[in-house]
Parts: structure tokens; C-alpha cells; sequence
């Protein structure tokens, strides 16, 4: 800890941080099985065969069977017409075992997402991708039933890792539906200041020079780069992009939206991929099932 020369950032583990909540949820659920003989269920809804949908697949099931949640599966092929899928999520609304029904995205080209996403009944989004979630989560004085899992991966990142964000400067970069905009509207909720830079904005650089806190979900790798970052920053980094790499068994490595080897020379902390952000996410859509399923069992 020598305060003379600066060290490199401080790593977050988002894989030790999952796995710490993970087990916080196994707690619950073992307490409701105990309590009400009942445990949550999750709905997973895929389409078509993209390879990384069903590894993201297979990781949400192992990671729900480990916490006791049940979980329930409908594979549909790419041929499948949207009112098949459709059906399928209106059997799934209709299923008292299923409290939080997730449709794997991205649906096949043609299908329309918001329209499926729109007939998962509201009490089951466990996304938080609702319209009516949504809009919650942007108003004062109203609480969503749930916020959308990676932004929510991302503020408990940085509250477990004890940053402060009350008052600091936020810079979201990317305005997507599902973790940008999002992510700004929670961090507004804790009281940062927060920037929005996207693909119109003028100087990206110099608004994230200024950032306390910067969230990087932009989908292009390595885009933040060392001099975007202000000294003592902590970044967040959603980017999963795959790089082709021969070295690898796989053909491929995973490189975020932040170039992590220079960054991390200036950033307070930050956290990798993978292992950061990735994790959380699936922590978080078993903790937004857990609520659901205390809800609606509560009630039963
Ligand atoms: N309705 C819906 N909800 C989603 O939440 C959703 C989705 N559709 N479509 C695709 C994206 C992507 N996503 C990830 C989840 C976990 C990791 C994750 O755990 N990644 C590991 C690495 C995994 C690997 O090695 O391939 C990590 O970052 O350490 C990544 C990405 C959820 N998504």
C-alpha cells in the first residue's frame, strides 16, 4: 500500500462477488422451501441455436439448479413463428411454478421483440425490460418490481466494492434499452451526477475525463481507452465481445468495451472480463427471481 507511487487498480471479482450473493439467495430459497414448502421457478425462452444464447443458457440454469430455484425451458426452433412464441410465454404466464419468465434476446430476425417481450405479464419480468418497469425506474417516488439485471449487477459492484456514489460524476457510455439507460437511471437513483455519451456525441474523451465512476456499455472492444480516464476513476465494464484469437481453444477470447491492460495503469479500480459484469448479471436475475417468488408465494 505504498501511498508514494501509484499501484495499478484494484480488481473487482465479479465472479467471487456473484457467488457470495448467489449463496445469500440459496439462504432465502432454503427458507421459503422451509417455510411454504414451495420454491422460485424461472422460465428460460430460447429461440433458434446462436451458440453464445445457449452458453448464457446453460450458465443461467446451472446457476438457478445451485440456488434451488426450479427452472422450466422452452427450446423453440429458428423456424418458429412469432405466435408460437408467443403461446409459449402466455403458458408460462399462466404457470403458478413460474414466478420470473426470461425470453433469451436476441429473438431471430423478423420476430418482433417488443411486442414478445410485452406479453410477459409484469409480475414475472424479471429482466425489468417492462415498459412499465421501466418507467418506474425513471420517476421519483416509484419503485420498479425489477430493474433490469446487469445495470443492477453494475451498482451493486460498485456498493460491495464500497464505492461511494452519492454526489460523484457518472459517465454511462452506450444508451441501449437493456444497460445504458438503464444504468444511468439507477445511478441517478444514488445520487450521482450522471452523462449519457453515445454514438452522436461530440468529444466522448473529455466527458469521461471527467468521471468519477465511468460505465462502459457500448458494445465496441476496447473503446475506453487510457486517455478517457481520469486518475482514481473506477470503471465498470460491460463488453462482451469475442475476438477471433488462434491461441485460444475456443478460436476466440472475450475483450470488454474497456482496453483493461492501459486502464487499469490509471483507474482506481475495475473490474474484468470476463469475471466482472457477466456473473452479476445472472446473480442478479436469480435475485430478481427470488423476489418474485417471495412475492407471489407470500400471497398464495
Ligand atoms: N433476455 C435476456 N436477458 C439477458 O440478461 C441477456 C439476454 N437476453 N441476451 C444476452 C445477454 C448477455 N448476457 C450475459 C450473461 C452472462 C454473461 C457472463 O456470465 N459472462 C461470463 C463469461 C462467459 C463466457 O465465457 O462466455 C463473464 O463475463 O465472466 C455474459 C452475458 C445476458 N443477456
Amino acid at each position: 500500500m505504498g501511498a508514494s507511487h501509484s499501484a495499478e487498480a484494484a480488481i473487482i471479482d465479479g465472479k467471487t462477488i456473484a457467488s457470495t450473493i448467489r449463496a445469500e439467495i440459496k439462504g432465502e430459497v432454503d427458507a421459503l422451501r422451509a417455510k411454504h414448502g414451495k420454491v422460485p421457478g424461472l422460465a428460460v425462452v430460447i429461440v433458434g441455436d446462436r451458440k453464445d444464447s445457449q452458453t448464457y443458457v446453460r450458465m443461467k440454469r446451472k446457476a438457478c439448479e445451485e440456488a434451488g430455484i426450479e427452472s422450466f425451458h422452452a427450446e423453440l426452433p429458428a423456424s418458429a413463428s412469432e405466435a408460437e412464441v408467443l403461446a409459449t410465454v402466455r403458458k408460462f404466464n399462466a404457470d403458478a411454478r413460474v414466478h420470473g419468465i426470461l425470453v433469451q434476446l436476441p429473438l431471430p430476425k423478423g420476430m418482433n421483440e417488443e411486442r414478445v417481450l410485452a406479453e410477459i405479464s409484469l409480475e414475472k419480468d424479471v429482466d425489468g425490460f417492462h415498459p412499465e418497469n421501466i418507467g418506474k425506474l425513471a420517476m421519483k417516488g416509484h419503485e420498479p418490481l425489477f430493474a433490469p439485471c446487469t445495470p443492477k449487477g453494475c451498482v451493486e459492484l460498485l456498493k460491495r466494492n464500497g464505492t461511494v456514489l452519492s454526489g460523484k460524476n457518472a459517465v454511462v457510455v452506450g444508451r441501449s434499452n437493456i444497460v445504458g439507460m438503464p444504468a444511468a437511471m439507477l445511478l441517478m437513483k444514488e445520487d450521482c451526477t450522471v452523462t449519457v455519451v453515445h454514438s452522436k456525441t461530440r468529444d466522448p474523451k473529455r466527458i469521461c475525463r471527467e468521471a468519477d465512476v465511468i460505465v462502459a456499455a457500448c458494445g465496441s472492444a476496447e473503446m475506453v481507452k487510457k486517455d478517457w480516464v481520469k486518475k482514481g476513476a473506477v470503471i465498470i465494464d460491460v463488453g462482451t465481445n469475442s475476438v477471433d484469437d488462434k491461441t485460444k481453444k475456443a478460436g476466440y477470447r472475450l475483450v470488454g468495451d474497456v482496453d483493461f491492460a492501459e486502464v487499469k495503469k490509471v483507474a482506481s479500480a475495475i473490474t474484468p472480463v470476463p469475471g466482472g459484469v457477466g456473473p452479476m448479471t445472472i446473480a442478479m436475475l436469480l435475485s430478481n427471481c427470488l423476489d418474485s417468488g417471495k412475492r407471489a408465494i407470500a400471497k398464495a
